[in-house]
């Protein structure tokens, strides 16, 4: 549905995007992650069309974005800017949008009031900011989008509110598969709501994985084993990623495929273990410590 290649995009000296991929299929929830300043919002940006991109090449529906305003119109692009519109009430925000977008639904914005508990008659500068981003969701499942890119949308949003927004999104998917493409620092939010995600990393999207793939080859396991310091999995078929020591238990996250290190541990003279659900944080932090690594060792050479 929407496919980059090989994006560059800087600002004077300093190159945020550099020979950047990533492939959005149409009907998922694709949650996009990386350190501050990594270029998330950069990408959000050139994805819907915003900034052009100084080398590369972006599509939706295989059209180019930036330069067709008929694919801008099947794309809802939310971030901080809803600051922008000061002096508007949410009803005339509406009419705006109404005019920007073919498929606003005035009937749906009238199904909505019962969600977001305020008159649609409020100016947005007498709402409070989290009831502002409310406004903008209002507007925007209204506009029913072919794509939605959310830039941090849920951040400053009371947990029913979050959890309703996470619902519609959903039904939004399930029943027109609408695209969401979302960023945010709140791993454990996009572990609740995304289908894929994709890691950025020093300019590039360095995994873009289905969730459950991402899962796949890394397990968590705690185990309890006579060896002092060393790991049961000290093999080249293994990279242990993360190694924690609590009294006699080892806390391991390695990268391997379950079966093979079901196999080592059967075979271990350990006396317990235990294979532990991973968190999107562990991997995300467990993926972003190896290549910082793999980067200081490029760096001291
Ligand atoms: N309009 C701009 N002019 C100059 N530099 C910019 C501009 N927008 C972003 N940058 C720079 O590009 C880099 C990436 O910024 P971006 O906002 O895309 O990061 P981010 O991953 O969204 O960060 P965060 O997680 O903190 O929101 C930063 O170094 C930032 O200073």
């Amino acid at each position: 549905m929407i496919r980059g290649k090989g994006i560059y995009k800087g600002f004077s000296n300093n190159e945020v995007l550099c020979d950047l991929n990533i492939n959005v299929k149409k009907g998922s929830i694709y949650g996009l992650v990386g350190e501050n300043g990594c270029g998330k919002s950069t990408l959000l940006k050139i994805l819907n069309g915003i900034y052009d991109c100084d080398k590369g090449n972006v599509t939706c529906c295989d059209k180019g974005i930036f330069e067709s305003p008929e694919t801008k119109e099947k794309i809802f692009f939310m971030n901080e800017s809803v600051y922008n519109f000061y002096g508007f009430s949410v009803k005339a925000m509406a009419k705006f949008f109404s005019t920007q977008y073919k498929t606003f639904s005035w009937e749906r914005f009238k199904e909505l009031e019962s969600v977001f508990k305020f008159p649609s008659s409020k100016k947005m500068n007498n709402l409070s900011k989290g009831q502002k981003k409310q406004a903008m969701f209002w507007i925007a499942f209204s506009l029913k989008p072919d794509v939605m890119i959310l830039d941090e949308p849920l951040d400053g949003l009371d947990p029913m509110i979050r959890k309703r927004i996470k619902e519609m999104i959903i039904n939004e998917t399930a029943d027109r598969e609408m695209t969401t493409i979302i960023s945010s620092h709140n791993l454990l939010e996009l572990e609740d709501l995304c289908d894929h995600i994709g890691i950025i990393y020093r300019g590039k999207i360095i995994i873009e994985k289905d969730l459950d793939d991402l899962k796949v080859d890394m397990q968590k396991i705690q185990y309890v084993s006579e060896l002092e310091d060393t790991s049961v999995f000290d093999d080249d078929r293994f990279e242990v990623v993360k190694h924690e020591k609590r009294g006699k238990v080892k806390i391991e996250i390695v990268r391997g495929y379950k079966e093979e290190i079901v196999d080592v541990l059967e075979n271990s003279r350990i006396t317990f273990y235990d294979i532990m659900p991973l968190t999107l944080e562990e991997i995300f932090i467990a993926e972003l410590e190896g290549k910082e690594y793999e980067y200081e060792k490029i760096m001291v050479r």
